[in-house]
């Protein structure tokens, strides 16, 4: 099996250039499935669940071509199924985002129930209550949820959390449904808006994304369009903690400052020189880390997908620290690998405290989910010794070339086999 092997390295010093965002990719390629004419989509960054979402696509009879330079094409004109099987779902949750787009498309599906994975439950009752207010016959059996409607019809729908996914779902579901349907307490998260100029790219007539009220009027087709998926803000905030936590300094490009409002903020607080220059960041921290403390909300607030890095940082940080995850029910896997690297982290509830220690030792350790992954990358690092991370299909998910990219910037990280 693959490993990262990362030994103690000297301040990251350099450039680094960020790839595009996988959570914006994901549902905009399975809002491909909506298009009668072919998508081109710019930027998509070589990832695992990339490929994932290609073999579900390809499943249901679209034709995706991938060209070398980061463009995929989609041509969704003859899909001709409207079954999601498990063995693809099972691979990667973002796979149930196709029950949207094929219900609108052919008037049913039969998706497999996702599952729940390492941080959490991960229900989906909130994108189900979305579709059968659009009028969704919907029936669970056998591990499959199957939806069906011989026409969609508009409809104002509450969500009890702005859930990210359903958000997704019903404004892809929404699209051709008959009349205005209203989405309130929607996400705000920058991949929603990125996921709504690409269908009003397509001809979709969607107002309000990136606010907590996203309005949609539907439209009888949809065709074809060109469009370049948003930077990674997770990937971004990753480099940003790297570059702190070795005490470096870098620059990050093709970064969208608008996106980074909390883990800029969160840095600075920490005493690291953030300097923003178009879509340039330059993270500088040779002062040391202060203790403080994080709460996890839905965006605008602190990600939850930057958690485990910003306590890889704490851990070494001056004092005591207090991180709060609200949006996931069990997103501390990390914490006893952290530990077994000589962290001080406690976990009481949803909340984990952080004594900050002078320093951490390498070990072997385990990446228990993608993010996970990136805060051990991290803290190993500035482990004295050698580290090394097991189960790093994990972070090959959602990080493209994570080992060469920090090479370049000056650490001392492979990947073997
Ligand atoms: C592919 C993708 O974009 N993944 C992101 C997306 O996941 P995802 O879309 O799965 O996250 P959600 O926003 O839906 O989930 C947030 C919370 O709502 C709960 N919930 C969600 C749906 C539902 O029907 N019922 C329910 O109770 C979840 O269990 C969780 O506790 O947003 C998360 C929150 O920012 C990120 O961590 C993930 O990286
Ligand atoms: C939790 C994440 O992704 P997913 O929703 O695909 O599991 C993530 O990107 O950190």
């Amino acid at each position: 099996m693959p490993k990262i092997i990362v030994r103690k390295s000297r301040p990251l010093k350099g450039e680094v250039k960020i790839s595009g965002a996988k959570n914006s990719v994901l549902p905009i390629m399975a809002a491909s499935l909506l298009a009668q004419d072919k998508v081109i989509l710019e930027d998509i960054p070589p990832l695992r669940d990339v490929e994932v979402i290609s073999e579900v696509l390809t499943s249901l009879g679209a034709n995706v071509r991938k060209h070398s330079d980061g463009i995929i094409e989609i041509n969704s004109s003859k899909i001709d199924h409207s079954e999601a099987p498990y063995d693809l779902i099972k691979k990667m949750r973002a796979s149930f985002l196709v029950i949207g787009p094929l219900l609108a498309r052919m008037g049913r599906a039969r998706v497999s129930l996702p599952g729940g994975c390492a941080i959490g439950a991960r229900p989906i009752d909130l994108h189900l209550k979305g579709l059968s207010a659009l009028g969704a016959k919907i029936e669970l059996g056998h591990g499959y949820v199957e939806a069906k409607a011989d026409r969609l019809i508009g409809d104002k729908i509450y969500l009890d959390f702005p859930s990210v996914g359903a958000t997704e779902n019903i404004m892809m579901a929404a699209t051709m449904a008959e009349g205005q349907t209203i989405i309130q307490n929607s996400a705000e998260e920058p991949e929603i808006v990125d996921l709504a100029n690409f269908l009003n790219g397509l001809g979709a007539n969607i107002k309000g994304a990136g606010t907590d009220t996203i309005k949609i009027q539907g439209v009888k087709k949809l065709g074809g369009v060109r469009h370049t998926v948003i930077p990674d803000r997770i990937e971004t905030g990753t480099y940003m903690v790297a570059a702190a936590i070795t005490g470096g300094d870098v620059t990050i490009k093709n970064a969208l400052t608008d996106h980074l409002k909390p883990m800029i903020a969160k840095l600075k607080e920490c005493g690291v020189e953030i300097y923003e220059n178009g879509d340039e960041i330059r993270v500088n921290a040779s002062n040391g880390i202060n203790a403080i403390d994080i709460k996890t909300l839905p965006y605008p607030g602190f990600p939850t997908d930057m958690q485990s890095q910003f306590m890889s940082l704490l851990s070494i940080a001056k004092g005591t620290s207090v991180i709060i995850e609200t949006v996931f029910e069990n997103r501390f896997m990390h914490v006893s690998e952290l530990n077994r690297m000589g962290a001080n982290i406690k976990i009481e509830g949803h909340s984990a405290v952080v004594q900050g220690v002078k320093g951490l030792q390498g070990a072997q350790v385990r990446a228990t989910d993608l993010r996970a992954g990136a805060a051990l990358i991290l803290a190993g690092l500035v482990a004295e010794g050698t580290t090394e991370i097991n189960d790093i299909y994990h972070i090959e998910r959602g990080y493209v070339s994570i080992e060469n990219k920090l090479r370049n910037l000056g650490a001392d990280i492979e990947r073997v086999e």
